[in-house]
């Protein structure tokens, strides 16, 4: 699903990621930690296409990427889910049309208003929202309709970083099943935190690894975590 090979990039000069490499297999769980700065966002940028790395090789969903093909690019990112830490919600629409707006990108505007949606914006705990605009949502609000977004189209593989990072412990539970639940279906999960507690309530119910990048490099981390 994704291959690294001796990926380096950097900002301004200075080395963030030394060399990585990195064998995802299609239907895993992985979690990512690390200190902050370590890099963990930048790698999971890497994956979607947004950097491209300084040197090395990136291969996605079997294929070798192109750096110089930008129609490579929006074919395969459309194929992932991804929740950053600035959420990327449109701010001229509403929750609900925000979360069905990749089902629109994908050529499925009547789906927009289908039970799908409907049924996500309730698992999330949005309903009385849905029809709010972003910048009247709380942090955690604006989460969970990012994390919604992110799985409306079922991607084969789904990016998170610190996905629960503004919302209460049982919230966060309730998007760790939900990921639980899509990577049963066979879909691929990447998952940043620094949420230990987590890390180790996934390991309950699913399979996952755990890496660790610390100073550029990755590595598997501690069993007992
Ligand atoms: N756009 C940028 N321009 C310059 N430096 C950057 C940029 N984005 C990140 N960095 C730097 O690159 C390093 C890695 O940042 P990154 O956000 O990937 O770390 P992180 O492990 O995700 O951190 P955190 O856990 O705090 O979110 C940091 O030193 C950061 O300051």
């Amino acid at each position: 699903m994704i291959s690294l090979e001796k990926i380096s990039f950097g900002y301004d000069g200075r080395t963030t990621l030394k060399e990585l490499d990195l064998e995802v297999p299609a239907g895993s769980f992985h979690f990512l930690t690390g200190p902050s700065g370590a890099g963990k966002t930048t790698l999971l940028k890497l994956l979607h296409l947004e950097h491209r790395p300084d040197t090395g090789r990136i291969g996605l969903f079997g294929e070798d990427i192109q750096p110089a093909d930008p129609r490579q690019r929006t074919r395969l990112r459309r194929r992932i889910g991804v929740v950053f830490q600035d959420f990327r919600l449109i701010e001229h629409m509403s929750v609900s049309d925000n979360i069905a707006l990749p089902l629109r990108l994908q050529g499925k505007p009547m789906a927009t208003h289908g039970d799908d949606v409907i049924e996500l914006v309730q698992w999330v705990g949005l309903t009385e929202r849905a029809d709010a605009l972003p910048r009247t949502l709380s942090a955690g609000e604006k989460q969970r309709a990012a994390i919604a977004r992110a799985v409306i189209t079922s991607p084969e593989l789904i990016i998170a970083d610190e996905p629960t990072g503004n919302i209460d412990a049982e919230m966060g539970m309730r998007i760790l099943r939900l990921l639980v639940e899509l990577n049963r279906l066979g879909k691929t999960v990447m998952v940043a935190t620094h949420d230990l507690g987590l890390i180790r309530a996934a390991k309950s119910l699913v399979s996952a690894r755990t890496l660790r990048l610390s100073e550029g490099r990755l590595m598997q981390a501690a069993s007992d975590l």
